[in-house]
């Protein structure tokens, strides 16, 4: 229920990307007055610039792909030509021109959504000043209006005075923005983090991404569908190396097939411009020569000249703001949620750290953040999903549990729609048979990974799991499968 006195409170949100909205919407339901300040455009870094526009991106290679794999179930383009074979090819202004697109709209979308919660909009860049005192630098390009949103996140123009709020609660959630080095300095041509390659105008005849993480992973997917050669310089032993070691093997496999460069333990030194080609220094002295560089080794989160120092708020060696499960900060009434926290990188989370801020501040019910409950998702072919507890927790001894992984190759609807690359895993806890996580590698496993995450939210055990019903023919019926041999071997 409600707080008694939400309706009488102010909060200020510094930062308009999922963890910001989503909480000054979940703040103006509860009644409060909500003021949210963004120096960019509405939807953050999430919308205008990372995970919205790669997947857009990632729809229209996935798109291709189709093309190229219709031989395979009888298809052929009598007459035409495919993927490969020359003549259906990605038009980069096109498809970059509809993911802005897309992007803008989406930012519009938001604004409109917090226009009729009644929450205020400033363009600016906020700082704390004072207890529960945040002074904003007034923009005048009017993007925090959703019109025409900055397409890159790009920072304020010239500032048109500043002006000051004062609040009960601040939430700062002001995200993240990509680490680049000082030996590796984009230009916006040719050396490019992934907020540039939106102004992309020529396909890259070869791209060098540098930085096999998820970011990494799905670009490099990504740009090799629309067509281009593609080198991915991992510097570990294997590609996406936070991610489980099995589905992570498949991806790297299916990239190397397809025709991918994939340089395992090689750590990029240095990029530079040589005319039209951009040349790649490994540690090992090593060079890869292409036509454009992309930096994909991380994020840095924005968090300097927020006034933190000066409030006392307690910041990690790596630049995040410190929080507890409810997003609280060591100084009362300053809350903060998102990758300024570097909690877990990713918008859903962003969001929930968001609402739970604020509904913990205004005196609502609210659960803490259990990261134990999170669902995740890599956008390359096959997908990789994965939620709760990990095949590293089990053998590593943090969980006892037990695993049971089945390939797709053995699942009738898979076979059909000619899908060899991909598996199920399920973990479920000894003795009680309580399922605690899960991997999905296939395609579509975004979707496919919700009934495990409902499993583990609701702790269901792998008898009532697999005794509900799946369709016939189904890749679910591989999940329902994998409990029920896990009811065999869990104890
Ligand atoms: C390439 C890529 C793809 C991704 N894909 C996915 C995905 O598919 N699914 C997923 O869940 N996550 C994905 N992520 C992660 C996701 O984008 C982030 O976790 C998410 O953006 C975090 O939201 P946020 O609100 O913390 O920050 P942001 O979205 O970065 O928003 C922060 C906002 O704060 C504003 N700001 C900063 N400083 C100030 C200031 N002083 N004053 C005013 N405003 C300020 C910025 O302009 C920005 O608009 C992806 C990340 C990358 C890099
Ligand atoms: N689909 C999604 O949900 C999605 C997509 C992208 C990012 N994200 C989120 O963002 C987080 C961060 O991902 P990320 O990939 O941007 O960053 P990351 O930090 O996870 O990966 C960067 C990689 O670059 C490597 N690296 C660093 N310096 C290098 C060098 N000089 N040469 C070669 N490699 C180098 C690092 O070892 C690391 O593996 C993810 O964990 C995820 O939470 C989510």
């Amino acid at each position: 229920m409600v707080g008694v006195s939400a309706a009488d409170r102010s909060v200020v949100v510094i930062g308009g990307g999922p963890g910001g909205y989503e909480a000054a919407l979940g703040a103006a339901q509860l009644g409060a007055e909500v003021t949210v300040v963004e120096r960019s455009g509405l939807g953050g870094a999430a919308v205008l610039t990372d995970c919205v526009p790669s997947k857009a991106l990632i729809a229209t290679a996935d798109f291709m792909d189709r093309f190229s794999a219709a031989k395979h179930i009888g298809v052929h383009f009598d007459g035409a030509h495919v993927p490969g074979d020359q003549g259906v090819t990605a038009h980069i202004t096109d498809v970059n021109a509809r993911i802005l697109e897309l992007a803008r709209a989406q930012s519009r979308d938001i604004a409109e959504r917090l226009e009729s919660a009644g929450v205020e909009v400033v363009q600016g860049a906020g700082r704390l000043v004072g207890p529960g005192r945040v002074e904003v630098v007034v923009g005048v390009a009017g993007v925090a209006s959703g019109e025409e949103p900055a397409p890159h996140g790009g920072d304020l123009t010239d500032g048109g005075g500043s002006q000051e709020l004062e609040a009960d609660v601040v939430l700062i959630a002001t995200g993240a923005r990509p680490r680049v080095m000082d030996t590796a300095v984009p230009d916006g041509e040719r050396i490019l983090t992934w907020q540039q390659i939106w102004d992309l105008e020529e396909l890259p005849e070869h791209l060098i991404v540098i930085g096999s993480g998820v970011t990494g992973a799905e670009l490099a997917h990504a740009y090799l569908g629309l067509g281009c050669a593609v080198t991915l310089i991992s510097s570990r032993d294997r590609v996406l190396p936070g991610e489980d070691a099995d589905a992570a093997n498949v991806v790297e496999e299916v990239f190397r097939r397809r025709g991918m460069t994939v340089l395992n333990r090689s750590r990029a030194g240095a990029v530079r411009r040589d005319g039209d080609s951009v040349v790649v220094t490994l540690e090992d002295g090593r060079e890869v020569s292409g036509s454009h560089a992309l930096l994909a080794v991380g994020s840095i989160p924005n968090t300097t000249d927020l006034g933190l120092e000066e409030a006392g708020i307690a910041v990690s060696r790596s630049g995040h703001i410190e929080v507890d499960r409810v997003s609280r900060t060591n100084v009362p009434g300053v809350y903060a949620a998102g990758d300024c926290t570097g909690v877990f990188p990713l918008a859903s989370v962003a969001a929930m750290q968001g609402r739970i801020a604020v509904a913990h501040a205004l005196g609502d019910a609210v659960a803490p953040l259990s990261l134990g409950r999170v669902s995740s998702n890599i956008f390359t072919d096959p997908e990789i999903a994965t939620v709760g507890a990990s095949q590293a927790d089990i053998d590593e001894g943090r969980v006892d549990a037990r695993a049971v992984m089945l390939p797709l190759t053995k699942n009738p609807r898979a076979k059909m729609q000619n899908v060899s690359d991909g598996f199920v895993k399920l973990f479920a806890r000894s003795g009680s048979h309580t399922i605690v996580g899960g991997v999905v590698v296939g395609p579509r496993a975004s979707e496919l990974i919700f009934p495990i995450a409902l499993a583990v939210a609701n702790r269901l055990n792998v008898d009532q799991f697999s005794s509900t019903f799946t369709v016939y023919p189904s890749m679910s019926g591989s999940l329902a499968e994998a409990a029920r041999q896990l009811h065999e071997i869990a104890d």
